[in-house]
């Protein structure tokens, strides 16, 4: 039977659970979950969390330009975030491998090709590839730092079936209801207009794309006819739930 090939897109705040510090429970969280589907499903984690990570221990000092301290302070976490995801993913029994992409990966068709090839052999040697944005190459016209986007280059590319964004919000929920506190999510998406009008500016402490850059990347997503889920990843068993439909989330087809 061929696997359900998923690709999971972890947020900032989502691995530190909205605290300043990198959540191991939350990567037991997500190994666990994972280990229960493997047989049914194939996946690919898009992490964020390197400047996080690195947040915890270390404060740089610099006269130069905010970016550059952050780009310095992924390439101290990154290694310690990949370490972190080894040691809890292998304790579940699972594999792990690093791949670190730029946007400008996406726009020569010979790299494209060789993502392509390696995660293909990555994941058909049951390893799970861990990728982030090559943080120390990217630029501000890229928008730095927004891994959303970057995660559904990569889904369109690797042709997956489903896009799971996990953030820390119950998915998109109606601006009415943000404004009156009473949050209620958009459960399923068609009018992607609409959508728009729903976004607030908020964002979370840790996190820099906000709800819009969720949105553009379920628009990347849908024009590769790949549906998106965008569910809170602070809740225990959260891909679990929203496959067995026992929390709320956004389903945009
Ligand atoms: N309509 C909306 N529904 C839910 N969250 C929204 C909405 N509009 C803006 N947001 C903000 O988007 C945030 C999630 O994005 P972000 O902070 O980038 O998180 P992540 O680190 O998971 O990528 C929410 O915490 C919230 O503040
Ligand atoms: N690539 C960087 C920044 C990514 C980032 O903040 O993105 P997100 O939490 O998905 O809004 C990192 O790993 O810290």
């Amino acid at each position: 039977m061929k696997k359900k090939r998923i690709l999971l897109k972890v947020g900032s705040n989502t691995l530190t659970k909205e605290t300043d510090n990198i959540s191991r429970g939350k990567i037991e969280d997500i190994a666990n979950q994972i280990a229960l589907l493997q047989d049914t499903c194939e996946f690919i984690i898009v992490s964020s969390g390197a400047i996080a990570v690195a947040k915890q221990f270390v404060k740089l000092e610099s006269k130069g330009r905010d970016i550059n301290v952050k780009q310095a302070l992924a390439s101290i976490g990154q290694p310690h975030l990949i370490r972190i995801y080894q040691e809890i993913f292998r304790e579940a029994g699972l594999l792990t491998s690093q791949c670190l992409l730029s946007y400008s990966d996406f726009e020569r068709q010979e790299s494209k090709t060789n993502i392509v090839n390696t995660i293909n052999v990555l994941v058909s040697n049951n390893y799970i590839p861990i990728i982030n944005e090559n943080d120390t190459v990217a630029t501000d016209e890229i928008k730095f730092g927004d891994n959303d986007k970057l995660a559904a280059l990569t889904a369109a590319l690797l042709k997956v079936d489903l896009f799971v964004i996990a953030t820390n919000t119950n998915g998109i929920y109606t601006k009415e209801s943000i404004e009156s506190k009473t949050l209620k999510t958009i459960e399923e998406v068609e009018d992607f207009k609409q959508l728009q009008a729903e976004v607030v500016s908020s964002k979370s402490s840790h996190g820099s794309g906000g709800m819009q850059s969720k949105i553009d990347a379920a628009s990347v997503a849908k024009k590769a006819n790949i549906e998106t889920w965008i569910v809170n990843g602070l809740e225990d068993h959260f891909m679990i739930n929203a496959m067995n439909s026992t929390v709320p989330f956004t389903k945009i087809k």
